[in-house]
């Protein structure tokens, strides 16, 4: 368990494959049952990745190149985990965040193509030792998730046709077929660390599979503790 008593899990996989939904849903049961939730999302997450998040993704800084943009998201990282995710935990909370370093490893890693000795480094500073207990990735075919996305985008607009894609949606069919097995061999080399989830059934199945895993690093909070008992 992390430093403190909280519990930090991460949420990760190639677009629309349901992470945003599971984190809800899993927060909405978790503080139904009397945990103290934090839901949080990368790149973002605190007041400066937030305005980060909008350089990366507007596509501002696609020209320079993938070692640019993941010093950026290093940078925005190593704020959202001093600021945000190590206070919260230190507090005891259940922090539960919308991707984080497995992210960096595949997006700008092993299919950015970025030199994998910055990618290590770059994940060093960010982190600063702070590793997730546990690691939610979804996985479903690619071209499946990008129809969830572009579904989303067309309600958002209102059915107006407006792409409302970001730089990362945005890219070659391939390159998000490569991202969806980059996941899968992560997973496959830190099996302890991280449960690849099929992310094809309905919601509240997967959510349902969510919770099966993430229940047992919980605290038992059933019954008070020996101070609280007066
Ligand atoms: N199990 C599911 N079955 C069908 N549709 C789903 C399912 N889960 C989520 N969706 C829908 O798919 C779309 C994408 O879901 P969501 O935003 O949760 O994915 P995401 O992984 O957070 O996306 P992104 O990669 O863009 O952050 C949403 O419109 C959501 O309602
Ligand atoms: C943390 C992180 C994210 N990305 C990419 C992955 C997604 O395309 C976007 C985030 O958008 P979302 O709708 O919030 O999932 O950013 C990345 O390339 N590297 C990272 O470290």
């Amino acid at each position: 368990m992390t430093t403190g008593g909280g519990v930090f899990v991460t949420f990760e996989g190639g677009e629309g494959v349901g992470k945003s939904t599971q984190i809800r849903r899993l927060a909405e049961t978790l503080t139904r049952r009397g945990h103290d939730v934090l839901v949080t999302r990368e790149p973002g997450g605190s007041p400066g990745a937030e305005a980060v998040r909008h350089v990366l993704l507007s596509g501002a800084a696609q020209a320079k190149g993938p070692r640019f943009e993941a010093i950026l998201f290093a940078a925005a990282r190593n704020d959202h985990v001093e600021e945000v995710i190590r206070p919260a935990l230190g507090a005891g909370r259940v922090v539960l965040c919308d991707r984080f370093m497995d992210s960096s490893r595949v997006y700008q890693g092993v299919v950015g193509g970025l030199d994998p000795e910055i990618v290590v480094a770059l994940e060093r500073i960010a982190i600063n030792g702070l590793k997730p207990d546990c690691t939610i990735i979804f996985d479903m075919p690619a071209e499946e998730g990008l129809e969830r996305v572009r579904a989303r985008a067309g309600a958002a607009a209102g059915g107006q046709g407006l792409d409302g894609l970001d730089r990362f949606e945005k890219d070659e069919i391939e390159l998000h077929r490569k991202r969806r097995d980059g996941f899968l061999d992560l997973a496959a080399e830190d099996p302890l660390r991280c449960h690849v989830v099929d992310a094809r059934p309905a919601a509240g199945a997967v959510a349902a599979v969510v919770l099966s895993i993430v229940q047992p690093l919980l605290p038992d909070i059933s019954c008070p503790t020996a101070d609280t008992v007066r």
